[in-house]
């Protein structure tokens, strides 16, 4: 009888995200062609690219806006026609065209983002509260959203995308508009995310210095016009061990299968 090995631990290096060959045009103005790439589990992914590289338009792709003409997409494994856990994956566009009526409050965007379970448990009312501090709107949590500068409604959406606790977060240019001190906190923030709570992040970014900084001086891969820097949550020389960890758990697990047969 073969005995489970359950201490095995999870492959940190699985793909997340995986875009094959995808071509897109709006019309008939081609924006890409051919794109591939990967997103393993606990990347840090900073998207480069000159206005108008087509940056919005993948990520539009990888949370469903937006289809493929060619090519295919996957989102944890799954092609992206079947997925269904959204809940894993939070999305900041960028830029909300709010209607400066919309009557909800701060805190109600904010609940939204849980989906389905908004409910006014004392649990997610405390999970609303940690996102508003993280972004530093507790004080705005009663306010009408339609009422707040562009740069607050901005931590409103970030708050919202934050309070699902989801494994991959999708940014799209987040900090524009929001003053540089408040830069400074978000950013240390999302990589305190990346390091510690196993965060993946797949962020679009004109800001260089914060690029550099944390994913390092030259991309690593091109697609277009688009330049992708990357990092992984553990360092370089960690992550080998582990995957030699890894390879030979694997390895060990596979001569057991084979004996088994
Ligand atoms: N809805 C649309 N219909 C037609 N063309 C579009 C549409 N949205 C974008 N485009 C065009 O597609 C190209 C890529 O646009 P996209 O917004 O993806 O670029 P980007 O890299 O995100 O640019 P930026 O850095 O300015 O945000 C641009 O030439 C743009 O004009």
């Amino acid at each position: 009888m073969h005995i489970q090995n359950n201490t095995v631990k999870k492959d940190c290096h699985q793909p997340i995200i995986a875009v094959n060959n995808i071509s897109f045009s709006y019309e008939q103005k081609p924006v890409m062609q051919n794109v591939s790439f990967t997103v393993k589990e606990r990347d840090f992914i900073g998207l480069i690219g000159s206005n108008g590289a087509g940056k919005t338009t993948l990520l539009r792709i990888l949370v469903g806006l937006l289809k493929p003409q060619s090519g295919q997409v996957e989102l944890f494994g799954e092609p992206i026609q079947k997925f269904k856990q959204w809940e894993k994956i939070g999305y900041v566009p960028q830029k909300n065209n709010l209607n400066p009526l919309f009557p909800a409050t701060v805190k109600e965007v904010v609940l939204s983002g849980l989906g389905k379970a908004t409910k006014r448990t004392a649990y997610n009312q405390e999970k609303c509260h940690d996102a508003l501090l993280a972004m530093d709107i507790v004080d705005l949590a009663n306010k009408k959203i339609g009422e707040l500068s562009g740069g607050q409604q901005q931590r409103v959406f970030l708050a919202r995308a934050l309070i699902n606790n989801p494994a991959l977060l999708i940014l799209d240019e987040p900090t524009v508009g929001i003053d540089a001190e408040t830069q400074q906190s978000f950013f240390h923030m999302i990589k305190h995310m990346h390091q510690h709570h196993q965060m993946t992040f797949l962020m679009v970014s004109h800001d260089m210095d914060m690029i550099r900084s944390y994913l390092g001086d030259e991309p690593v891969s091109q697609a277009g016009k688009i330049k992708f820097y990357i990092r992984h949550s553990h360092d370089t020389q960690n992550c080998v061990a582990e995957d030699l960890a890894h390879s030979l758990q694997n390895l060990r697990l596979r001569m057991d299968r084979e004996k088994e047969v």
